[in-house]
């Protein structure tokens, strides 16, 4: 079973990066803009497959040349250092 971040800090590189906090639960959250849906959906398809090496998925969704991302971790019921990492991965594409 995965443990939820005792050290907070751990996510202020993700945040300085653009992630932010939700409000309502323990998760992060970012969108993605690129140049079309061309570009958006290519990189969905690259995240797909880190994120399913990493057994470690996202909550997201796609309009058009974006891309909203929300990163939690289900089995531990909040954030632990797995979304750190796959947004680590997906802020590195
Ligand atoms: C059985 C499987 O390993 C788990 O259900 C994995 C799959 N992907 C997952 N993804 C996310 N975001 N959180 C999880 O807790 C999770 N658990």
């Amino acid at each position: 079973m995965t443990q939820t971040l005792s050290d907070r800090s751990v996510l202020d590189p993700a945040l300085a990066r653009g992630w932010t906090l939700a409000e309502d639960r323990d998760a992060i959250s970012k969108t993605y803009t690129f140049a079309d849906f061309t570009e958006a959906f290519a990189w969905m398809t690259r995240v797909a497959l880190i994120a399913e090496k990493m057994d470690h998925h996202p909550e997201w969704s796609n309009v058009y040349k974006t891309v909203t991302v929300t990163l939690t971790t289900h089995d531990a019921g909040g954030l632990s250092p797995l979304d750190v990492r796959l947004a680590d991965r997906m802020d590195a594409l």
